[in-house]
């Protein structure tokens, strides 16, 4: 291979570094701008607020240590321009390439999983990982569009087929009010689990698999851009001013911030098929791309830079509300402390807390812990690790996964084991409730994507079982300090998600009537 050649390869791999590297860790201008307005819409010294100052400086963290927003950083997918004749085979591997390096220099956490094994391949690359799209164009560059939308979020992606019977709203006919209708259903049934406030890309048409791209592909659009389609731009208006109405709020602890953003495509469909897609993305909403020179393989420009850009530095801090009560807690936990704890109260824990996530908690059901786990915390977390340089395990990012996903096991876990506290977010559903208030614990709400704010609570890193489910999936035993959350679930029946979920119901049932 000639000089050049090689140089533009190389070149042009540092460059794909350098974009995964942004994405993951330095949040575009537009999204820090909607932030910011989520911000200031909150009452000064609710948890909303409190969560909202969590968020902002994660960001500035994130930024300055060069780590994940959120410790989650997605299927990392690419949107490739090209002009006519430049080897597609090339950025492929470039880009295979640079997302290897990028999981080793711990930007990115080892996603790919195989699904019928259940390994983790460590490197971000398996079969259909990372996403790679072409298209070709008339223009001199190249374009490379990449989001990284984690798990949870896209857990609460919805598809509806019109026409269809909503929770709160009736039919949903097939028209624009049906549509209407489906998007804000979206916005509620994803309540705080997709780490709300988030933003949403829809894509009316198409079918199954294609309706669900063009909701994807508005997620590229700008935060503040404005629908060129009349009726589209009123409708995108609307779902935000009404959603944000619903009182679901930052991690769904109420509050005025709900939805950030909303994006409408539209799509042909066939006659007997009429979907709507929602694609959610979390407020982590971490999507950059850059123009790339064909010749040289340089950037050349960097795009979602334009206009004002917020820093959150020297912001001044939330106070905690005086009438929530703060609670220290130590491992290992009594009942009657945990008993003593409601809905509301503010947790700072200090000491040991262990890590358990899907693979831990199936395992657990039917095996033994590998440590004693009576008294003790765990953490649904799969946290980014590296090693340093005397070969010890450091924590990189470590935000709390969507608990709900353990309902099936949580109750029987803590009452096997003795587990005083669970610690993720979203919450957890009945079959919990009942257990917390016949074993006597609690679930702690930790604020979803602020994965730098909880690693910098994370003092050390002790050990790690059941490696062999992989990194995020292990069982770490960390040692933490001054780690905050909020008691969401309390060992007395007492459910703020459940109470949340009702009462923005009844919001969502206030536009039922036909406006379109
Ligand atoms: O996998 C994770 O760490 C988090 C996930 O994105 C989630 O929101 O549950
Ligand atoms: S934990 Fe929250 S912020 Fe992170 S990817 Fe999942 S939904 Fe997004």
């Amino acid at each position: 291979m000639s000089q050049v050649a090689t140089s533009y390869l190389q070149t042009l791999e540092k460059s794909l570094y350098d974009l995964i590297s942004e994405t993951s860790t330095n949040l575009p201008t537009d999204v820090r701008r909607a932030i910011k307005k989520a911000k200031e819409a909150e009452n000064a010294g609710t948890r909303a607020a409190m969560s909202l100052d969590t968020i902002s400086n994660n960001i500035v963290m994130a930024e300055d240590n060069v780590s994940p927003i959120c410790q989650d950083t997605g299927l990392p997918t690419f949107k490739v321009k090209t002009p006519v004749g430049v080897n597609q085979l090339e950025i492929k591997a470039a880009i295979k390439n640079a997302i290897v390096q990028a999981s080793k220099d711990a930007k990115l956490r080892p996603n790919a999983v195989d699904s019928l094994t259940g390994k983790n391949s460590g490197d971000n690359t398996g079969e259909g990982f990372p996403v790679i799209k072409f298209e070709q164009w008339e223009n001199d560059y190249i374009e490379v569009k990449l989001i990284l939308k984690g798990g949870g979020c896209e857990n609460k992606n919805i598809q509806y087929s019109l026409p269809c019977e909503l929770e709160g709203l009736g039919r949903a006919g097939r028209d624009l009010d049906g549509i209407r209708k489906c998007i804000l259903h979206s916005v509620w049934q994803a309540q705080g689990q997709g780490c709300s406030a988030g933003f949403i890309g829809v894509g009316i048409g198409g079918d199954r698999s294609s309706g669900y791209d063009l909701a994807k592909e508005q997620l590229f659009r700008h935060v503040d851009d404005v629908n060129p389609n009349e009726d589209l731009a009123k409708l995108e208006a609307y779902i935000v001013e009404k959603a944000n109405t619903f009182g679901v709020g930052t991690m769904g602890f109420g509050g005025e911030a709900t939805l950030l953003g909303c994006k409408i495509g539209v799509g042909h469909r066939l006659p007997a098929s009429f979907f709507v897609s929602v694609a959610y993305n979390c407020w982590a909403y971490r999507r950059m791309a850059i123009d790339i020179d064909a010749a040289t393989g340089e950037i050349k420009k960097w795009h979602y830079q334009e206009g004002e850009r917020v820093t959150f530095r020297d912001e001044p801090k939330e106070e905690t509300k005086s009438e929530n009560k703060v609670v220290e807690l130590r491992a290992p936990i009594t009942e009657e402390q945990i008993r003593a704890l409601k809905v509301g109260d503010v947790v700072k824990i200090s000491g040991r807390m262990y890590t358990g996530r899907d693979a831990i908690h199936h395992h657990l059901m039917s095996h033994d812990a590998p440590v004693d786990l009576n008294g003790q915390v765990i953490y649904h977390c799969g946290p980014v690790m590296a090693k340093d340089e005397n070969d010890n395990w450091t924590v990189k990012a470590a935000g709390p996964t969507t608990s709900i996903r353990e309902e099936p096991y949580q109750g029987d876990i803590m009452k096997k084991f003795g587990i005083r506290a669970v610690i993720g977010k979203g919450g957890m559903g009945p079959k919990t409730l009942a257990a917390l208030k016949e074993h006597g614990g609690v679930y702690l709400n930790a604020i979803g994507g602020a994965a730098q704010y909880y690693a910098d609570c994370i003092k050390s890193v002790d050990g790690v079982d059941l490696m062999e489910f992989g990194i995020p999936e292990a069982m770490w035993h960390l040692t933490v300090e001054g780690f905050t959350a909020v008691v969401t679930m309390d060992s007395h029946g007492n459910s703020l998600h459940a109470d949340v979920e009702k009462s923005s119901l009844e919001k969502l049932s206030q536009y039922a009537e036909r406006v379109f």
